[in-house]
């Protein structure tokens, strides 16, 4: 038997650009995150039959996807067995049909060999991807209690009843298994994967892009996919033409098996003049250094895709007004970004001057940065740091502005009073809602301190637990500095081998997990 593959992809936070990034013309700054997503991948035999996958996702009930890949003249076609309606997961099914559909006119020979054994693979979440569920009066969890909790808790709720907490479950699992299967069939290499910007993590993108674009109905921005696969960056989306030819699959796949992918997905192709090319752009981004990212579930929901809708409505029949409008946040959300930049390599040209800096603004609110009495690198400092929580509020105003022009809640009522209460703080830089707003999550910059008690993150904890309009629960996702989808050892991830092989892993007690 050979050893198992596991590939973990990041969950995101779309900081800036909601809305503006679906058009290629604007860029949107998404960060991503610790939280990840693992796909671990083992022949099946002996309990999995040949030619068949068993899909599961142990941290819930009710959820082993069982399917069988038919080789019919060269096409190939995953077929679900034995799924109810009420049981099927779409995202799973065109990740297996697409990337064994690719893997075969890769590989034709050794795709049967390879399938011959049937497949295993298990899918979970970190446990900030779900809302964590606590008693009737028992206190919110807070980061020090999500921290105690153990591993993938289990949920003991089924896939379709559980809260998710907007952190692009779907994008980074469907980006994992792709990558795991791409792997697994020898399609793309270990080190080649590794590489950053190397055609082997290229091929994953453009088929996980694919892959959910096809399962979500719609072709997106993409920022989700693009963050799961490359980490944090400033995303400017690819061109939707390239994958048209390609979206109008029928509902069991039937008619897509016949249309070649790899002259579409694979980066090598030869380029044809005539043709879209994947032309994203992803330029690295990092936060500066003793910035920390914090999120918070908000638990109320939205609908992105009606959010979006209403917007591009408004835009279409206003297109003067939303472009001058869409031009003023592109403004902003740039001299944030530039911002950014410029603390990072002021840390680098003065470190010392840097931190003297960040310690003085830990005890200050931003309301009174611009008037700190001192001079030289850590004026320069503050002076940057002020900058950036003012195109914060720029940036916001400017949403929720959108947000009454198209009669939609970007900033909702409540949020925009949780926000100004948070961002009142001594030593928080900005805040905001992300990606596409709503009542779903928020999220907020905080500058690091080494006192844990006269800590700006201390100071933010208390006002949401003390947050009486909604129950806001922070999640325990930082900005994650790898590079995105990565290659993991089963052993080496906490909790990860136990999920995979306990018996009814999504009914057990958390508290006997520990
Ligand atoms: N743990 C999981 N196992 C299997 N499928 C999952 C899991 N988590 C999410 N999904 C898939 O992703 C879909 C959710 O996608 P979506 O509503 O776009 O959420 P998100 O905004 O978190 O990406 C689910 O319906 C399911 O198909
Ligand atoms: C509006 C958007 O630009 C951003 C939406 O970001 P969210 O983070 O709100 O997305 P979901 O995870 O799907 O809820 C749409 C897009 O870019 O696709």
């Amino acid at each position: 038997m050979s050893a198992p593959i596991v590939v973990s992809a990041p969950g995101k936070v779309l900081l800036a650009g909601g809305y503006l990034v679906l058009d290629p013309a604007y860029s949107g700054l998404v960060v991503s995150v610790s939280s990840r997503f693992y796909t671990v991948i083992r022949d099946g035999a002996p309990s999995v039959c040949p030619n068949e996958i068993c899909v599961r996702s142990p941290q819930f009930i009710d959820s082993t996807w069982k399917y069988t890949v038919a080789l019919e003249n060269d096409d190939v076609l995953v077929n679900e067995s034995k799924c109810s309606p009420s049981n099927r997961n779409r995202f799973v099914h065109c990740a297996l049909q697409l990337t064994l559909k690719l893997v075969s006119e890769w590989n034709p020979k050794e795709f049967t060999c390879l399938l011959s054994r049937g497949l295993d693979i298990a899918a979970v979440g970190d446990n900030d991807f779900y809302t964590q569920k606590h008693e009737p009066g028992e206190p919110c969890p807070s980061i020090a209690t999500l921290s105690e909790m153990p591993p993938f808790c289990p949920l003991n709720v089924t896939l379709s009843d559980v809260q998710k907490t907007g952190m692009g479950s779907s994008a980074a699992l469907i980006t994992s298994i792709v990558s795991a299967l791409l792997l697994k069939f020898g399609v793309i290499s270990k080190e080649g994967f590794a590489r950053r910007d190397g055609s082997d993590r290229v091929l994953a993108h453009n088929t996980a892009q694919l892959v959910h674009c096809l399962a979500q109905g719609k072709v997106g921005s993409g920022f989700d996919v693009s963050a799961a696969v490359f980490g944090s960056h400033i995303y400017t989306r690819f061109d939707p033409k390239i994958l048209a030819p390609l979206m109008d699959a029928t509902e069991d796949f039937s008619n897509f098996a016949r249309i070649p992918l790899r002259p579409v997905l694979d980066p090598s192709a030869a380029v044809d003049q005539d043709k879209p090319t994947w032309n994203s752009g992803v330029i690295p981004f990092q936060l500066p250094p003793l910035v920390r990212l914090v999120l918070a579930d908000v638990a109320g929901g939205s609908s992105t895709p009606s959010l979006v809708r209403k917007v591009n409505e408004w835009r279409s029949k206003n297109p003067q007004d939303a472009n001058q409008l869409w031009t003023s946040i592109d403004l902003s959300n740039k001299s944030m970004m530039a911002g950014f930049r410029e603390l990072s390599s002021l840390y680098l040209t003065d470190t010392e001057a840097y931190e003297a800096a960040v310690h003085s603004l830990t005890f200050l609110p931003p309301s009174q940065w611009a008037e700190v009495g001192t001079s030289g690198t850590q004026r320069t400092v503050i002076q940057a740091f002020y900058g950036v929580h003012q195109a914060g509020q720029v940036t916001r105003n400017l949403m929720r502005k959108m947000g009454e022009n198209a009669g939609v809640h970007i900033e909702p009522p409540t949020q925009t009073e949780l926000l100004n209460e948070s961002i009142a703080q001594a030593g928080v830089i900005a805040g905001g809602v992300p990606g596409a707003g709503g009542d779903d999550a928020i999220w907020v910059l905080v500058l690091e301190s080494k006192d844990a008690l006269e800590a700006p993150l201390h100071r933010i904890e208390q006002i949401w637990r003390e947050f009486k309009q909604r129950t806001v629960t922070p999640l325990l996702a930082t900005q994650s500095m790898e590079i995105g989808a990565r290659v993991e050892e089963l052993a080496g991830i906490r909790g990860l081998e136990r999920v995979i092989t306990t018996e009814d892993y999504a009914t057990k007690n958390p508290a006997k997990l520990l």
